[in-house]
């Protein structure tokens, strides 16, 4: 203790390279160790997760500790070593070992809860005589295997985004995640047949565009902004979208977001193959793009903190992130850290949002989701009735190109809530819904109408009597007027 506190020179360290020189002598094997968590950003090695899959059939047959998980199969778990232990691999004739060592780190922090957290790793030993094997050809193959594997047993994951206050630590949470099970699909989407195969070519288009987006120079990554009235199958179509790629989704909420410095984090800590989602984009934040009336806005709020009690001014304080730290987000030099991102916005009202925001390249396709059409009553009839036709399809297409009405509102009326409901009643139900749309929809043009004649008759009122204060104007003129008036009321 002495010579370390004061000696200039650490004796241990050079013990241990002495004994690392003197048992290579003796030991001839190599050992590579692949720990968990790697980087700067402490982000889960992919080697790591792709080692662990590889392993996941071997172990099965020959490791005494191991652990299990539900994957993609909800039916089979899915096998990996505990800590620990060990397992023999064969590769070109030669064996590998692998084995999987776990250390328990306590934190530092008085904590009256204190934390312990688990440091996992790999460790491959071969003998040396097969070094250049091992770096050539076993490495490349273990990792190509087991990616392999995690893809057919991944389950889709929804990530959420977590506040930044929780970011800190050995293992940095930036995305809390739940297994993805949303039950829809392109199949059960009711919209235009024709628009719907356009949407599934495109995606198709891109998920096997690598090659193409190198070629042509662009970023491997494609926004689509969905957009329409609520109840119109916006968030229904991100869940098909998902589905039907096979990737993750990243529910991202903008307004938990403290400014463009976490945007960017977070956009970095995505995986690949994934769908990033910002849900009502017009109301998440102030990114309409009028950008005086957002200054006058933020004047006030900050003579609003200068009114509040010393503590409370944190609280109220929002998200700093800024349109331009959101243009950079999807479309800046950080966007392209990855690829195989497909971006999604959705939005109630299109016209509010800023034109650089939703320009070609950013946002590459806008999908309107509108009211519903007959083709997509049909696929609803299919999915909630199970009738491909009925006598009283004639009736409700009629109504349908008169009447506006969502999909979400045709689905709970065709939804059988009872065993006496069958389709036939159901429709019926649709009818009287759609005919007391129309009527509402009728009385209430009806009372537009009123209100624009009074209001128009009330201006044209409002100019004869300035006319009438005007000097120029005499008595017989004005009375006339008046009589005009009268009868016009
Ligand atoms: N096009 C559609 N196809 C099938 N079901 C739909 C469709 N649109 C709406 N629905 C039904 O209505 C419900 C609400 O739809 P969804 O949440 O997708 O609407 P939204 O457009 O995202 O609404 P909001 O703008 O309010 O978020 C869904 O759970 C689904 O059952
Ligand atoms: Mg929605």
């Amino acid at each position: 203790t002495v010579i370390q506190r004061y000696s200039p020179f650490r004796p241990e360290t050079i013990l241990i390279k002495c004994i690392h020189k003197l048992t290579s002598f003796i030991y001839p094997y190599v050992q590579i160790k692949i720990s968990e968590y790697t980087g700067e950003y402490m982000k889960r090695s992919e080697a790591y997760a792709a080692i662990e899959a590889y392993l996941s059939a071997s172990c099965s047959q020959r490791a005494h500790n191991l652990k299990a998980e539900l994957g993609k199969d909800s039916t089979k778990p899915v096998l990996s070593m505990d800590g620990h232990e060990e397992v023999t691999d064969e590769f070109g004739g030669t064996t590998f070992w692998w084995s999987s060592n776990t250390s328990i780190r306590q934190t530092q922090a008085l904590s009256l809860y204190p934390d312990q957290e688990e440091k996992r790793s790999y460790r491959l030993t071969f003998h040396k005589s097969n070094r250049q094997l091992v770096l050539d050809s076993y490495l490349s193959h273990v990792l190509r295997e087991g990616r392999e594997v995690g893809i057919r047993n991944r389950r889709r994951k929804l990530y959420c985004n977590n506040p930044s206050s929780n970011w800190g630590g050995y293992r940095s949470k930036v995305w809390s995640h739940v297994a993805f099970e949303h039950p829809s699909r392109f199949e059960t989407l009711a919209m235009d047949a024709v628009k719907k195969r356009k949407i599934m070519k495109d995606l198709e288009a891109f998920r096997k565009g690598k090659d193409y987006y190198a070629k042509i120079g662009k970023a491997w990554k494609r926004g689509y902004l969905l957009y329409g009235p609520p109840g119109t199958g916006k968030s229904s179509m991100i869940a098909a979208i998902a589905d039907f790629l096979d990737y993750d989704v990243y529910d991202l909420e903008l307004t938990t977001v403290k400014d463009n410095t976490e945007l960017r984090k977070l956009f970095i800590e995505t995986t690949g193959k994934s769908v990033i989602v910002i849900e009502d984009i017009d109301c998440s934040l102030d990114l309409t793009g009028q950008r005086k009336q957002k200054s006058k806005k933020e004047e006030d709020k900050s003579e609003e903190k200068k009114n509040l009690p010393p503590g409370l001014e944190e609280e109220k304080e929002s998200s700093k992130v800024t349109l331009s730290g959101l243009l950079n987000f999807i479309d800046g030099l950080w966007s392209a850290c990855g690829g195989e991102r497909l971006i999604v916005f959705t939005t109630n009202h299109k016209e509010k949002l800023d034109p650089a925001l939703i320009r070609r390249g950013r946002m590459d396709k806008h999908i309107e989701m509108s009211y519903c059409c007959f083709d997509a009553f049909k696929v609803l009839a299919k999915n909630y009735l199970d009738v491909d036709s009925h006598p009283l399809f004639g009736t409700i297409q009629d109504l349908m190109e008169e009447v506006k009405i969502t999909p979400a509102d045709v689905a709970e009326n065709l939804m059988q809530k009872s065993v006496d409901e069958d389709a036939g009643s159901c429709l019926e139900k649709l009818i009287q819904a759609m005919n007391k749309a129309r009527e509402e929809e009728a009385s209430k043009q009806a009372q537009a109408s009123i209100e624009e004649i009074v209001g128009r008759q009330e201006k044209s009122g409002a100019k004869e009597e300035e006319t009438s204060k005007h000097p120029m104007c005499d008595g017989e003129d004005m009375e006339g007027e008046g009589e005009k008036k009268k009868e016009l009321l």
